[in-house]
């Protein structure tokens, strides 16, 4: 999979991209990002890739030109139909897992960074497939939410995530939160790892943890379990936590 990031700061995406799973999924040829600044495309003797916006207001807004020109080369570098371009945007529909999974189908993802107090309209309108927004607050730019699509949608990649892949057992996945993970040391500043974990029982381990989901679940995100239908052993841990968290 082809990931092209449009963005004027290149440099913020040496970092998440340089390390860990992103990287080796890169050096692995499982995924090809790359970042091109909108600036390259500007062809004034100043670059100028922003202007004060029409109908005044503060801030400043991107100009159509250099945006449309670096997705228009890099669409054509990967000379791929199967493409999706998307704009980082605020008020954009809110991203989640199940975008993600849709965003991995592709073969090449475009992602537009905004910046400043955002883009002319038109790029929204006429080059973007789709606006998304990572949630409910304002950043300085689009920048840390396409890291944020980036590292999403590789991971949904098979074999991004390498042998024991988890990413069929997210929490997001089976609709639930994760359980609680541990490892060694068994005893830590005299905190103890749950004994069942320690017990080798697997059927045991499995309900712990299905049970503990859904503990999680029931305290942190009780929306999650709206309207939905329980299996009768759900149903049950469930009925159980509930009587434990009511202590
Ligand atoms: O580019 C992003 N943010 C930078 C940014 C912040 C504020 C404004 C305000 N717009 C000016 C205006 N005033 C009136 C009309 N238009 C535009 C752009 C961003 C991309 S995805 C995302 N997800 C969650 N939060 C985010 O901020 C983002």
């Amino acid at each position: 999979m082809r990931i092209d990031i449009i963005s004027l700061f290149p440099d913020m995406f040496t970092g998440p991209l340089g390390h860990s799973i992103l990287k080796r999924a890169q050096d692995n040829n499982l995924i090809f990002v790359q970042v091109t600044n909108p600036r390259d495309f500007t062809y004034d003797k100043h670059h100028i890739v922003d202007d004060y916006p029409f109908g005044g207001g503060s801030g400043m807004v991107m100009k159509p030109e250099p945006i449309f020109r670096a997705v228009e080369n890099v669409v054509n570098a990967a000379n791929s139909s199967n493409r999706r371009v998307v704009l980082m945007c605020p008020g954009g529909q809110p991203f989640n897992q199940a975008k993600a999974r849709e965003l991995a189908s592709y073969e090449q993802l475009v992602l537009v960074c905004g910046h400043y107090e955002g883009i002319d309209d038109r790029i929204r309108q006429q080059v973007v497939d789709e606006a998304v927004s990572i949630g409910d607050y304002v950043l300085t730019g689009g920048e840390l939410p396409a890291m944020i699509i980036t590292d999403a949608v590789a991971r949904m990649i098979p074999g991004v995530l390498g042998a024991n892949d988890g990413a069929q057992h997210d929490s997001f996945y089976n609709g639930f939160l994760e359980y609680p993970q541990y490892t060694r040391p068994r005893e830590f500043n005299g905190w103890e790892v749950p004994e069942v974990l320690l017990s080798g029982d697997h059927a045991k381990i499995e309900t712990w943890r299905r049970k503990e989901s859904l503990r999680a679940t029931f305290v942190r995100r009780p929306d999650l379990l709206e309207g939905v239908e329980l299996s009768p052993r759900d149903q049950k841990l469930l009925q159980e936590v509930k009587s434990e968290q009511a202590g």
